[in-house]
């Protein structure tokens, strides 16, 4: 029997369980990690602070689970980025988080070779992306020390490797999806040429050993966080597909081993590399999902997300939300924007802007799971979803409403610590006959949800929706 901690590193959180091979969870701690949302854009964290809460995170687990663990694995923010010291250890600026749109103007600058990017990436050119916000610590912070996502500091700071993994590096925007390796032109294009850069290693690879847990366990399985949950929910085949909820939204359809452009403004990534193979997925993105939440909350409308479905109308009495908080990603690509609420009267009570929120939410992802069918040729057949929002019934079916698409909910909300847990499991023996498919827990949906809307009914509500962006 092996055990595995499983960090799951995101935007608002630490967690981390211990889970052994049949899917027992035996230890599970979290530590909350709070952005620092500021005007003109910023969202930053402390660099000290996360890794603080990856090691409480896991102590507790390991002191709940009372255990040795075989293994370490972490599942990362995929484009949060920060300037180091290689030789200290020590940070030299502080995190930018994926959501920070500072590096809009280095975006515009570069607008001329976004053809050749996307090509090239399959991404897009936008702030979200690691690189631009790599050159923006270039221009604005330091020179000194190198510049990576928060992956590679964090396991530096673990076991002193210098790594990221294929599917962090895949959303940098200045690594080649063919081939996943960095690349020279794009490196250049950003400022980055002259960047000591870090190895690229697959997704069943041991990078180093840690002593910060007690004893010394290797580490190894690295993901992103939303690919872990790919495989988590164990959307293995191509055209299976999930959305989580976390503090944004993202759906993921496995798209096999070809890296297929999306040819409807969606991103296409590295899913996983085991056993020498890639895997690919394409990508849409909600930024706003559990942090739109959070807002209803600091306004006072709600006290927690738990209270969503009570708070939220009945209808929203023809209220719409675009929940823009930190700007627009696939398919519209538009930085800049900023949420809208629109058809309001004077009986519009917070309630009804609860409810506009949470359909405005659903309203992006049924424009996401459109785009992937469109670009597969087939319209998706289920969605699994999983993430701290699928608590939301009221959520969850407005989005099935919407998406008219049957959802799936994964049975608990660690699906991204289990697929980082399966791939350390890969990474435990790198050379025997073991599958993904044969390390991935199997598991039963808590719930489904079935589209209640007629196409019609939905076909009308999202082009109204879509009107209000502008
Ligand atoms: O922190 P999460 O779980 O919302 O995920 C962050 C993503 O990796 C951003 O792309």
């Amino acid at each position: 029997m092996t055990r595995v901690l499983a960090i799951d590193q995101g935007t608002s959180g630490t967690k981390a369980v211990v889970v052994d091979d049949d899917g027992r969870i035996c230890g599970l701690a979290e530590q909350p990690v709070t952005p620092d949302y500021r005007a003109e854009g910023i969202v930053e964290q402390d660099p000290q602070a996360l890794l603080d809460s990856v090691l409480a995170a896991g102590r507790a687990a390991l002191a709940e689970a009372g255990v040795d663990v075989d293994i370490v694995t972490l599942a990362n923010q995929g484009e949060t980025v920060l300037a180091w010291d290689p030789d200290t250890g020590a940070p030299l600026s502080k995190m930018i988080v994926w959501q920070d749109r500072r590096a809009e103007d280095i975006c515009r600058e570069l607008a001329a070779h976004a053809e050749r990017l996307a090509d090239k990436t399959g991404l897009v050119l936008d702030p979200y992306f690691s690189a631009p916000k790599m050159a923006w610590l270039r221009r604005h912070v330091t020179r000194e020390g190198v510049v990576t996502t928060s992956d590679s500091w964090l396991i530096h700071q673990l076991t002193g490797a210098f790594v990221t993994d294929v599917t962090t590096a895949s959303r940098s925007a200045i690594c080649g999806l063919d081939d996943l390796a960095w690349d020279r032109e794009l490196l250049d294009r950003f400022g980055l040429a002259d960047e000591r850069l870090p190895e690229i290693v697959a997704c069943d690879e041991i990078v180093g050993l840690t002593h910060a847990f007690g004893g010394s366990v290797p580490v190894g399985g690295l993901v992103v966080d939303q690919q872990a949950a790919l495989v988590g929910e164990n959307c293995l085949v191509p055209g299976e597909a999930k959305c989580t909820f976390g503090t944004g939204a993202f759906v993921l359809a496995n798209i096999g081993e070809t890296p297929t452009r999306s040819t409807r403004g969606l991103t296409t990534s590295a899913a996983w590399r085991v056993r020498d193979r890639n895997q690919y997925c394409v990508d849409g993105q909600v930024y706003t999902a559990a942090s739109a939440v959070r807002w209803l909350a600091e306004l006072g409308w709600i006290d927690t997300a738990a209270d969503l479905d009570q708070a939220a109308a009945e209808t929203s009495q023809g209220a719409f939300c675009v929940p823009a908080f930190a700007g627009l990603a696939a398919p519209w690509w538009r930085p800049e924007a900023r949420a809208r609420f629109t058809g309001m009267s004077l009986a519009t009570k917070p309630g009804h802007l609860v409810l506009a929120v949470l359909e405005g939410i659903a309203a992006q992802v049924a424009e996401l799971t459109d785009l992937i069918g469109t670009d597969a040729g087939q319209p998706l057949e289920r969605l699994r979803v999983d993430g701290g929002l699928t608590q939301s019934q009221r959520l969850m079916q407005a989005v099935a409403d919407l998406t008219q698409i049957p959802l799936d909910v994964y049975p608990h909300a660690h699906a991204t610590p289990m697929g980082a847990a399966a791939l350390a499991r890969m990474a435990l023996d790198p050379h025997d006959e073991t599958r993904l498919v044969d390390t991935v827990i199997d598991w039963q949906p808590s719930a489904v949800y079935e589209p209640g809307w007629s196409a019609d009914r939905a076909a009308a509500f999202r082009d109204d929706w879509r009107a209000q962006i502008g």
